[in-house]
């Protein structure tokens, strides 16, 4: 289980399927907010674009790799956790705060048994004809631009 939480999680920071959060606004009556150094007045609307953080190679080792190793003990994401609350925030797919994706436990719990029935049930193989391709595209959500082709056996 901690080998298939780790590949959870780093599915959720490689492949994030939402890149950016809901549009929020400063809700401070009439003062303004100090973020990154920037004074935010009071109504104003920030946007954050949160794939660059788990895209940022000062935060992760070699962001590009699919790696889920590095949320084991002692890798780059051991003290990372999916909802930004504990350990430093370096990724927040879910959003993080009082305005976080509310059904965020329930997504992480759908991923992780599906995934598991998939894996236990099922061996995957590559399609010869159709390797996997993790380009991604913006559809609703950001999706496999080229969808997956697997044989898939019974074990
Ligand atoms: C893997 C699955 C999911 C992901 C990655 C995800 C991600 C997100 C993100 C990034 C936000 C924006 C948070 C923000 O603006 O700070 C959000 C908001 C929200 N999500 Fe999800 N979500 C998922 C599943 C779901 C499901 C299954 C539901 C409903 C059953 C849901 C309901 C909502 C609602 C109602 C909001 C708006 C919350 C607010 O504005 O206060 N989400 N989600």
């Amino acid at each position: 289980m901690p080998y298939l939480t780790a590949v959870v999680k780093e599915t959720f920071r490689r492949h994030p399927p939402s890149h950016f959060l809901l549009s929020h606004a400063v809700a401070a009556e009439g003062a303004a907010v100090e973020l990154g150094g920037y004074g935010v007045p009071a109504g104003v609307h920030v946007e954050f674009y949160t794939a660059w953080v788990t895209e940022d190679p000062a935060m992760w080792k070699e962001p590009g790799e699919f790696r889920p190793e590095r949320f084991l003990e002692g890798g780059d994401g051991a003290d990372v956790d999916l909802t930004g609350t504990r350990g430093v925030l370096k990724m927040m797919p879910f959003g993080a705060g009082r305005r976080i994706c509310p059904a965020w436990s329930l997504g992480v719990l759908h991923v992780k048994l599906l995934l598991a029935r998939m894996v236990h049930g099922f061996r995957w193989l590559p399609d010869p004809t159709s390797p996997p391709d993790p380009t991604e595209t913006f559809a609703f959500t950001v999706v496999m631009k080229n969808p997956l082709k697997a044989v898939i056996l019974p074990r």
